[in-house]
């Protein structure tokens, strides 16, 4: 891989301009005959969280899998860090692995191994390091997600489920990636637990310099704590921006999930 662009915490490419981390183009994505995604483009820019929208089915997950290179596409090209990631070797991609982490849904740990092994999984797969090493890692890694020493030793069975929510994303944050990709990390959580979970997630983007893709279907992280909106439908992306800008669009799904008294109930008052 070419040598990083400058990395700059507010989003900016050296030279002034928003610097796109991901970028896809014309995208198709089929299982057989059924067509998942067609002509999808999409850019998610450096230091930003954005919300991913979409109805059930739509695509969501597989666009995230497809990003990541674990579903194929039959057309279409996808950049990371400014490079094709068709033209990257098997050395390539797994350097480009490093640099992003996931957080499925329903944090999907490891239930025969504690917190702390859950963690160190990716270091040990990735990185060599002593025992000793990976375990201070590893603390590091709970407290900055505001986990408790003594979960550390704890199996995911005996956690709440914001602290299952917290252990995924310390894994996810176990090799300090640039990039995360989070699957609807609210669900299931109650309101403070949610709002909890948003807060970390912001902490994480101003500290870290983070950019965060998130699945989401929580009108509140949306509301929140993305700094934009992209909305799935019609096999790709139809409206991407602002709060403002999915308020203002005229696509019915949009102004269904939008305009919908539950999404009014819950709108920040500036809107
Ligand atoms: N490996 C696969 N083989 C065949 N079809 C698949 C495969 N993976 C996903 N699909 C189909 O692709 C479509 C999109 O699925 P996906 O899980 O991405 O939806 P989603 O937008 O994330 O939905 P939800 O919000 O309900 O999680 C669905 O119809 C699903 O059945």
């Amino acid at each position: 891989m070419s040598a990083d662009p400058v990395q700059r915490p507010n989003g900016q490419h050296h030279d002034g301009e928003p610097e796109a981390v991901i970028r896809v183009r014309d995208l198709r994505v089929a299982f057989g005959d059924k067509v998942i995604m067609d002509g999808l483009d999409l850019d998610v820019m450096r230091g930003e969280i954005l919300g991913f929208v979409g109805g059930s089915g739509q695509g969501k997950s597989v666009l995230t899998r497809t990003i990541l290179g674990l579903v194929r596409k039959s057309r279409g090209t996808i950049e990371v860090f400014g490079e094709d990631v068709d033209d990257l070797d098997l050395a390539a991609k797994r350097t480009l692995e490093r640099r992003f982490g996931v957080m499925f849904q329903q944090g999907a740990l490891f239930s025969a191994l504690t917190v702390k092994q859950n963690i160190q999984v990716p270091m040990r797969e990735y990185l060599k390091l002593s025992p000793a090493l990976l375990d201070e890692m590893a603390m590091l890694k709970l407290e900055m997600v505001g986990l408790p020493h003594d979960a550390a030793d704890k199996a995911p069975s005996e956690l709440s489920g914001g602290m299952i929510k917290r252990a995924a994303l310390a894994r996810a944050l176990s090799l300090d990636p640039e990039i995360v990709f989070l699957d609807e990390p609210t669900s299931g959580l109650d309101p403070i637990g949610a709002a909890e979970f948003d807060e970390l997630i912001m902490t994480l983007k101003q500290t870290l310099g983070l950019t965060v893709f998130m699945v989401t279907h929580d009108l509140d992280s949306l509301y929140s704590a993305c700094d934009r909106i992209a909305a799935l439908a019609d096999k790709r992306v139809i409206a991407v921006g602002p709060l403002s800008t999915m308020l203002a669009s005229d696509h019915p799904w949009l102004k269904a999930y939008f305009g919908g008294e539950r999404a009014k109930a819950r709108l920040p008052a500036s809107h």
